[in-house]
């Protein structure tokens, strides 16, 4: 059993048309390289829904509404212990512009792409449930 704190993570499954906002994780953080959704710490007393929607924000320049949480998963990494909560969000003006908006390098992958990624093994179980629910026709 590990003392480690816990950090609450929220995370943006952001939406549009079976497409979900996916970028690529910057040279200084853990698991550099990666793909991952917009997300990151809740600040104290902060929802992670509100943490997801503000981390798009920052991360992706895209205002999004939260619309449920898909899933929750506690994941310990070498470097942290997390909490994640996956929050369903949709853009907030949806139109087919979004896929011509620069989204400071995140991009719209279909659903039926997402295995083909290198998500972090967090990740695992929400990407299943996205293929299950968004992949097939
Ligand atoms: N954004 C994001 N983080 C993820 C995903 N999956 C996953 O395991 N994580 C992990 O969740 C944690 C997010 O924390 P972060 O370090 O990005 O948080 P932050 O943006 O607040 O950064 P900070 O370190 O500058 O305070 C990282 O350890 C990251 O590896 C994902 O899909 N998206």
């Amino acid at each position: 059993m590990s003392n480690r704190k816990v950090s609450h993570i929220g995370v943006a499954v952001v939406e549009y048309q079976r497409r979900f906002l996916v970028g690529i994780r910057n040279g200084d953080s853990p698991l550099a390289g990666y793909h991952e959704f917009p997300g990151g710490k809740c600040h104290t007393g902060e929802p992670s829904s509100a943490c997801a929607a503000r981390e798009c924000r920052e991360e992706a320049g895209l205002e999004v509404i939260p619309v449920h949480n898909l899933l929750s998963v506690q994941h310990s990494y070498d470097h942290a212990e997390l909490d994640l909560d996956f929050w369903l969000c949709r853009p907030a003006d949806a139109s087919d512009e979004l896929f011509k908006q620069t989204l400071h390098g995140f991009h719209w992958i279909p659903a039926a792409e997402l295995p083909e990624l290198s998500f972090p093994a967090a990740n695992s179980a929400i990407v299943e449930l996205l293929v299950k629910q968004y992949a097939s026709e």
